[in-house]
């Protein structure tokens, strides 16, 4: 039998397994024999040919936002409209077979937006180019799902399981679980919390399931059988998505109400350009990029010229950012701002930079 197969036989068999206190050993084990097929079925195959030409795009600029959704949803138009390229956009489906890199300019941040072939039910599996499509998706900042407004939710639903099923999180964060393997001693198993989805037998059996008989677990948080498997399968990107549903002139004004009242979800028209300035807001948030002021001794901080970092930048980036060899000349830093016990504070090179800090670099 194939992984393909192995993988359909165990979802029918979790479809129809009623979901009690009998079945939940059960039901944990499949699901960790699940992931385990999804996995090696993602592994690179042996042959070149799943490479996919026109998808690799160099990173560039301060963060990259991946453009996910089915053929014809409008989002080589979003492209076009947000950035200074021109991505080829028509009504049949499937327009745009590679993948197409723009640059929005916001609030002195340059944001590398990638337009994708629209994907499809099975993309995960290689449906289309699916793989690649996915593959670049991993490597974003932030996810942003088109839907068309005028299909419901069928969209939605789809995509969020393909991306699911490849080990990609969205809008969730990482499970707060210590899980360490060990060479010997058995599996020790504690909890800070009170769990109402896992037992020490369930953590077991699934531990025994990845052959792993000896570790450490901690479960700091009440978390699943599925997101403890997570942290054990390990490489899951757990990654902000914005629902972005476009076509809003083509339904009801109640149906508009209700799609934009819902979570993470802005509404748009890609083709009356209705509502954009608002979707750039979100995704700025969504990116939580950190802003960074510098000052130079004696003088005000210059807030026309930030230096735009990721989220959890250190004072190295910083200096990077200004000079190459600024970090080789480093002595010490003044640090204003909330990221400091108090203002200013003397830091080094490994500080964690917060958002709005500003900083004078004195060097040796
Ligand atoms: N009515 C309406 N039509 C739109 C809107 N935005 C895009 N369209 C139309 O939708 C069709 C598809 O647009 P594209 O930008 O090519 O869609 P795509 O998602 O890039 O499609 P693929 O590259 O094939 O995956 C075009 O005919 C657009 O004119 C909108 O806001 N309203
Ligand atoms: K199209
Ligand atoms: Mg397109």
């Amino acid at each position: 039998m194939g992984i393909l197969e192995k993988i359909s036989e165990i979802e029918k068999e979790i479809a129809r397994t009623q979901k009690n206190k009998a079945t939940e050993y059960h039901l944990g084990l499949l699901k960790a024999k699940l992931a385990k097929y999804r996995a090696q079925l993602l592994e690179p195959s042996k042959s070149a040919s799943s490479k996919g030409e026109g998808f690799d795009v160099m990173k560039s600029g301060d963060a990259r936002v991946a453009l996910i959704g089915f053929p014809s949803v409008g989002k080589s138009i979003f492209l076009s409209l947000m950035t200074s390229t021109a991505s080829e956009a028509a009504s049949y489906e499937f327009t745009t077979l590679t993948c197409i890199p723009g640059v929005i300019e916001y609030k002195g941040a340059n944001i590398q937006l990638l337009d994708l072939p629209g994907i499809i039910e099975g993309a995960a599996q290689g449906k289309g180019r699916g793989r690649q499509v996915i593959a670049v998706a991993r490597t974003a900042d932030v996810v942003i799902m088109m839907l068309d407004a005028t299909k419901g939710e069928v969209q939605r639903s789809l995509l969020e399981k393909e991306l699911e099923s490849v080990g990609i999180r969205l809008n969730k964060h990482k499970p707060n679980i210590y899980f360490k393997p060990k060479k010997g001693g058995g599996i020790s198993f504690n909890s800070t919390v009170t769990l109402t989805q896992c037992s020490e037998k369930l953590v077991q059996l699934i531990l025994h399931e990845y052959k792993i008989f000896n570790a450490e677990v901690l479960f700091r948080e009440d978390c699943s059988p599925d997101e403890f498997i997570d942290v054990i399968v390990g490489n899951r990107v757990y990654m902000p998505c914005l629902y972005v549903y476009n076509k809003i002139d083509q339904i009801s004004m109640e149906e508009v109400d209700r799609l934009a009242r819902k979570p993470n979800s802005v509404v748009i028209s890609c083709g009356m350009k209705l509502n954009l300035d608002y979707l750039l807001e979100m995704l700025w948030e969504y990116l939580a990029l950190t802003c960074i002021y510098t000052k130079k001794r004696g003088q005000r901080p210059d807030f026309t010229d930030a230096i735009i970092l990721r989220k959890g930048a250190s004072v190295e980036h910083v200096c990077h950012r200004i000079h190459r060899s600024l970090a080789s000349q480093f002595k010490y830093a003044l640090v204003w701002g909330t990221s400091t016990k108090y203002s200013p504070q003397r830091v080094g090179l490994t500080h964690t930079m917060e958002h709005e800090d500003v900083i004078q670099i004195v060097k040796k």
